[in-house]
């Protein structure tokens, strides 16, 4: 018995609240009304009931927004589908579109009201009011939106056409017209140099900067990695830390897209990545705070200058440093580079002598790096003295790239970053071995969240580190965010869940 009630509560809590529903026509003159739903869990959708008997509905998640042209109104879905070409296979999202017409092409839309009552509403009024509940997740909110504060969604966004095979403009191409259906307005900025995306958002005046709802990058991870130090090292950090960041594969890389993608059980396309930021839904991730000892000096650049360096996805040395950075050269090849130089690089491996400390505490707290760590503190800290390196990859994202899932174990917000090293007590076999599975991770095991039977790779989640080339001069280069810095001495610290992404 108790059971049952149970079961009727359940169904009765389930009961789908219509919020608004216009009477359209459809392209055979047959009355529609679209009703707007919000079921149970703020799982809403769109509900089309023709007067001919027939229904048919959009999920919220698929639902992108909509156009209005000649009294005439195009809602838009985006749902996810698996084409078949030739023999290729493409997974994706694709635009759906449901025409419809005003009721005898009148200038306004009939609202028909909970009560039964029709009102009348401008067309442009339902596009706005659609565009607003397919990015509204919880009904109270929406409600609020529609009802009051209309706060016009502006995205700034760079496009940086050095990235990659150099197509971010033809990847933004592709995806602009998901922000004008979805009522997302934009600001495009083509990077012009070097660090420009880093001096645009350093010199912004705190005012036109807060004007922005986001900040998008059509780029590698170059860009993001100069977006989040531009927003840390300036003097209003703390509000520039409540502006979501996106990424749009435009790069050889594109860690951050790959990443959120995942998460959001999205496929990995430009598409998808442009449909997670037009969702408006954040999520907060952590970022290490490095501390530099040197720094560039005979540079006038405060990014230069800075003794902080802020980094979201990775800092990599040895091996995979030099797999990143000595590619460049290659870049014409896209992701293939990291493959056709990654066999040179095994052949001719470089070993680096250095000495590190690192701790998962959070207790812990590094002092300057100039400065000795106290012996009390000294040994709470796993030490690798005088060791030569042969493989160090500290990552905060299981995706390092578009094909490489090498952290599978990385969690973005629990407040650590997961550390992987070879030292040259292990063998050469061993160093081949983790090379060839750092596309797919298979180092680790999943299950266990350990390190996989056969390697001897070293693995430790860390929270603070601090590493000191012996001889930085000879020490090659330090990959971080996959741009290029000099192997010097460096000590990080976590801040977690610090910075806001967007992420569905
Ligand atoms: N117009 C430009 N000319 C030269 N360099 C530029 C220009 N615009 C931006 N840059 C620089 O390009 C560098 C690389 O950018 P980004 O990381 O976005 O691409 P990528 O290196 O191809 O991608 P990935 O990091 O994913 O491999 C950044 O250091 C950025 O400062």
């Amino acid at each position: 018995m108790e059971m049952q009630i149970q079961q009727e509560e359940q169904k009765s809590n389930a009961q789908d609240t219509i919020l608004y529903t216009f009477r359209l026509q459809d392209q055979k003159g047959v009355k529609v009304d679209v009703c707007l739903i919000s079921s149970q869990g703020f799982n809403s959708f769109v509900r089309f009931e023709y007067q001919d008997g027939r229904s048919e509905g959009i999920q919220w998640r698929d639902l992108l927004g909509a156009v209005v042209q000649n009294k005439k109104i195009d809602i838009i879905s985006f749902p996810k589908r698996v084409q078949k070409r030739m023999f290729k296979k493409i997974e994706n999202r694709f635009k759906e579109v449901f025409p419809f017409n005003t009721v005898n092409q009148a200038e306004n839309v009939e609202q028909v009201l909970p009560t039964g009552e029709v009102k009348s509403i401008d067309l442009q009024e339902v596009k706005y009011i659609i565009q607003e509940f397919s990015q509204q997740k919880e009904t109270s909110l929406f409600i609020n939106i529609v009802s009051n504060n209309r706060v016009q969604k502006e995205l700034l966004i760079f496009v940086n056409p050095h990235s990659g095979k150099g197509q971010a403009q033809q990847v933004f191409n592709r995806v602009k017209d998901l922000f004008e259906i979805s009522g997302h307005s934009y600001h495009v900025v083509e990077t012009l140099y070097r660090l420009h995306c880093f001096d645009y958002l350093y010199e912004i005046s705190s005012e036109k900067l807060f004007s922005y709802y986001g900040i998008v990058s059509v780029s590698g991870d170059g860009t993001p990695h100069e977006i989040v130090n531009a927003l840390l090292l300036r003097s209003d950090r703390e509000q520039c830390l409540q502006m979501p960041i996106g990424g749009i594969h435009g790069g050889s890389g594109n860690a951050l897209p790959t990443t959120m993608c995942n998460i959001s059980g999205e496929y990995n396309t430009p598409e998808c990545a442009a449909f997670i930021i037009i969702k408006n839904q954040t999520k907060k991730i952590d970022l290490i705070e490095f501390e530099r000892e040197n720094i560039f000096n005979k540079s006038t650049h405060p990014f230069q200058l800075s003794k902080r360096l802020y980094s979201f996805l990775s800092l990599s040395w040895t091996f995979v440093s030099d797999l990143d950075l000595g590619s460049e050269s290659l870049r014409f090849l896209g992701e293939t580079r990291f493959e056709v130089y990654g066999f040179w690089r095994l052949m001719f491996l470089n070993k680096y002598a250095a000495n590190i400390l690192f701790s998962n505490s959070s207790d812990l707290n590094l002092p300057e790096i100039n400065q000795q760590i106290s012996e009390q503190d000294l040994s709470k800290y796993k030490i690798e003295k005088n060791q030569l390196f042969t493989f160090f990859y500290l990552s905060n994202l299981p995706w390092v790239s578009e094909q490489y899932q090498s952290f599978p174990l990385a969690v973005v917000d629990d407040g650590l970053f997961d550390l992987i090293y070879l030292t040259n007590e292990q063998s050469r076999f061993q160093m081949i071995k983790t090379a060839l599975a750092l596309d797919n991770g298979s180092f680790f095991d999943k299950e266990k969240q350990t390190v996989a039977k056969g390697y001897d790779l070293k693995y430790q989640k860390v929270r603070s580190i601090r590493i000191e080339p012996i001889n930085p001069s000879k020490s090659g280069l330090y990959s971080i965010d996959g741009e290029r810095y000099q192997a010097e001495p460096l000590q990080g610290t976590v801040l977690p869940k610090i910075l806001s992404v967007f992420c569905l």
